[in-house]
């Protein structure tokens, strides 16, 4: 990035006073993928002055008086980090920050705290994560609201959606891998933290659905863009926020501890998958996969198992077992089966399904499974993957039961299945092949991600694992 010069000097000054202050901050965020592994450094991919730091000369570019006693930047960052071991060198992955600077922060702030810098144009001040503070998140909507362009940032709005002035801000606190800030009950808006040049499908499947006129995704009112060094990045998407909404994940849990069956509730859930995708099957391209796109997808499937063995050994047993679920589909691929694929969520789960107060279900966050590359997560699919996705977190909810609910889960898994079939005409328990080898792909996924974020939760998909390793014949 070529240097930019802001009222304090230039981007390599603000970056030399945030950087040891980054490298201990940085790793202990939810949303920082590269945990376990030091931070060596950063290059700035873009550094934005949205407001000026407090007594320093207002920036020539920015025009406008000092607001207050803040200061705001907006950096996307590359983060240097050894590789893991056994992967090849990586250039480090980019990452979204808003930072705010004040001469000393506010006790409410004080969650929000990144460090005190020592060194510097900055020396003296206090810099923080803004998204916790009212005053920069509003500058956010009101940047969207008014179209705004600052620096290489290009705040958009949809045409004919209007967004009202003044709405409170409140940054939301539930885990998540990126970060959300919730706008007076009215919308949400979703910070990207982890961003890789291209389209991202979180703002493209969305708006693709918002063109077929479907009522089950939030369509997207504004979103935040950037084109640093001609690359584009989707930084933020703002979308209505479903008030009073409870989602799927915490339903299932609330009635499975009652005792109380979700049946009906799971039924719902298939058909609004199956209307999503018939929708999605209308908006964007579907391709045939034969013979060659079977064999890439086994490979895959068969290449992520021996990772997964390799990182979480107690995989290793259930190999073999597990394999045979990808070797079944290869065999039908071999025979001349062929399946259509299109695009579809990618990472569904209970999470991320919402019931509205009037109980009608909404799907969420079309991200895909974050650490896999943004062209695979944008490549067509046959729609089973999502079915397996959900059939998986039924699965979950009943094993993280004590004592494990296998009858709920069976009950529910079916009754998802046959609300799909009825409203898109497959019932997807018609390819039992294909839902085996996406369900094992995904268990296989969820033993390396509990193993990675949350290792008190392995047990539940090692179960799934025991189970799809040695089917019931029957
Ligand atoms: N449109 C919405 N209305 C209400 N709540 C929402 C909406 N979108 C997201 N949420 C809430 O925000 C949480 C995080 O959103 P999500 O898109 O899944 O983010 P992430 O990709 O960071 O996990 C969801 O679990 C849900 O509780
Ligand atoms: O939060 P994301 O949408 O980025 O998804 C990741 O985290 C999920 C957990 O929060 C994880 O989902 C797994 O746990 C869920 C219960 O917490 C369960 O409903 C899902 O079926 C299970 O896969 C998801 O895999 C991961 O990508």
């Amino acid at each position: 990035m070529a240097e930019t010069v802001t009222p304090f000097g230039t981007t390599g000054s603000l970056l030399a006073s945030l950087d040891p202050l980054l490298r201990t901050w940085l790793p202990r965020q939810r949303w920082f993928a590269g945990k376990g592994r030091p931070v060596t450094g950063f290059t700035p991919v873009a550094v934005t002055e949205l407001l000026p730091s407090p007594g320093l000369p207002a920036s020539s570019e920015q025009g406008g008086a000092p607001i207050g006693r803040l200061g705001l930047y907006h950096l996307i960052l590359r983060v240097h980090q050894p590789p893991a071991p056994g992967a090849p060198p990586h250039p480090g992955d980019c990452y979204q920050l808003l930072i705010g600077v004040r001469e000393a922060l506010p006790p409410r702030l004080a969650p929000a705290l990144i460090g005190h810098v020592t060194e510097g144009p900055l020396a003296g001040r206090t810099v923080y994560e803004a998204l916790y503070d009212p005053r920069p998140a509003d500058v956010l909507l009101e940047a969207l609201r008014t179209r705004a362009r600052v620096g290489v940032l290009r705040f958009e709005r949809e045409p004919g959606q209007e967004i009202r002035a003044g709405l409170v801000p409140r940054l939301m606190t539930a885990e998540q891998s990126n970060s959300s800030v919730v706008y007076g009950d009215t919308f949400i808006l979703k910070l990207l933290r982890r961003v890789v040049p291209g389209v991202n499908p979180d703002l493209e499947i969305p708006l693709a659905l918002a063109g077929e006129g479907c009522p089950r995704v939030p369509a997207p009112t504004g979103w935040l863009r950037a084109e640093p060094g001609g690359e584009p990045y989707v930084l933020a998407v703002l979308q209505p926020y479903v008030s009073g909404a409870s989602d799927g994940w915490e339903l299932a849990l609330r009635e499975l501890a009652k005792g109380e069956d979700f049946a009906a509730e799971a039924r719902a859930l298939g058909r609004a998958t199956a209307e999503v995708h018939t929708a999605l099957a209308r908006a964007l391209p579907s391709v045939t996969l034969g013979h060659a796109q079977l064999e890439l997808l086994v490979d895959g499937m068969t290449e992520r198992l021996a990772a997964a063995v390799q990182a979480v050994p107690a995989l290793r047993p259930y190999e073999h077992g597990l394999r045979s679920a990808y070797t079944a589909l290869a065999s039908l691929a071999a025979e001349g089966r062929t399946w259509t694929a299109q695009r579809v969520h990618g990472d569904l789960h209970l999470g991320q399904c919402l019931r509205s107060p009037s109980g009608d279900w909404s799907l969420i966050d079309f991200e895909g499974e974050p650490a896999r590359p943004l062209a695979e997560r944008r490549m067509p699919q046959p729609p089973v993957r999502d079915v397996a996705g959900m059939l998986r977190s039924f699965d979950y909810a009943a094993y993280s039961a004590n004592p494990p609910a296998p009858e709920w889960a069976h009950a529910c898994r079916a009754a998802y299945c046959s609300g799909y079939a009825e409203a898109s005409g497959r019932d997807p328990r018609t390819d039992p092949v294909l839902l085996r080898a996406y369900e094992t792909d995904k268990a296989v996924y969820e033993v390396v991600y509990e193993a990675r974020h949350r290792p008190d939760w392995l047990p539940v998909p090692l179960s799934a694992i025991r189970r799809l390793a040695a089917p019931d014949p029957t």
